[in-house]
């Protein structure tokens, strides 16, 4: 693991297609504010590398997130995620594009209560059929194979309303998990957790990571966490936002 003496343009440099992230001259204001909330240069991330994102409360490491995974519009710069400029696709086409390439881990899970946990897990097979054809076997077979990986299989059955916060956790990053995206974004998910289970969890997705050959950026202000990753990275080393004088 190495702190900051990753040369963030070399990244780029590499080629697009050795990289599943690629970021150039990012601009981003959230609508009616003043200042600038990312202004970022060169971001890259590797096919298969895990990177920590650390920075202040209110940096923009969330926004980032969102720019990213095309919940937010780009108005300026680029942002490619497997080789494609996602900020260039039509609304419609990027949520497609997200459901194929992006396994997505937040605080607020976004699980379905009243259905299985196994059924949560192939919920992203049901809308990708990339996603389905990256399956090695059906879904519910990879979902639990996944599930037997991140130590929750015997839930496989139970409605995921009825888990703990732990365990949902754990089926938030099956689902993400499963037909191999290209890139896994997790936003502090983590921090529920008491630091003993900070640690396996990260552990389970740092492996499951490794094993599908997914890059993985995780945002987390918890100390302790860097020994999961490739690299870690403090938002103000990549992001110079232009702060309104006034
Ligand atoms: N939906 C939104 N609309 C307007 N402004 C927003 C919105 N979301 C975030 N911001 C602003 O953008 C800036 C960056 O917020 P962001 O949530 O990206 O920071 P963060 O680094 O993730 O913070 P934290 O560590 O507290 O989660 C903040 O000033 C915030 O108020």
């Amino acid at each position: 693991m190495s702190t900051s003496s990753y040369n963030h343009s070399s990244g780029a440099a590499a080629g697009v297609e050795a990289l599943a992230v690629a970021i150039a001259d990012l601009r981003f204001n959230w609508s009616g504010a003043t200042d600038q909330t990312l202004a970022i240069e060169r971001f890259g991330l590797r096919t298969g590398e895990r990177v920590l994102l650390r920075g202040p409360s209110g940096c923009g490491k969330s926004t980032l997130l969102a720019a990213m995974s095309g919940v937010v519009d780009v108005p300026a710069g680029t942002v490619r995620i497997a080789g494609t400029d996602v900020g260039a696709l039509p609304q419609s086409h990027r949520d497609a594009f997200r459901v194929d390439h992006i396994g997505l881990i937040f605080q607020s899970f976004n699980l379905i209560p009243w259905l299985s946990v196994r059924d949560n897990v192939v919920l992203p097979c049901r809308f990708s059929a990339q996603r389905r054809q990256r399956l090695s076997g059906t879904p519910q077979d990879d979902a639990q194979k996944l599930l037997v990986a991140l130590g929750i299989a015997e839930h496989s059955d139970t409605p995921a309303g009825n888990l703990s916060y732990g365990q949902q956790q754990r089926v938030a990053a099956a689902r993400a998990l499963i037909g191999t995206p290209d890139l896994i974004l997790a936003d502090e998910p983590t921090s529920a957790l008491d630091p003993e289970a900070k640690d396996r969890f990260l552990s389970l997705l740092s492996r499951e990571a490794a094993h599908s050959g997914a890059a993985l950026l995780v945002v987390s202000h918890d100390p302790g966490l860097e020994h999961h990753f490739d690299r870690v990275i403090q938002m103000s080393e990549i992001n110079a936002p232009k702060v309104d004088p006034c």
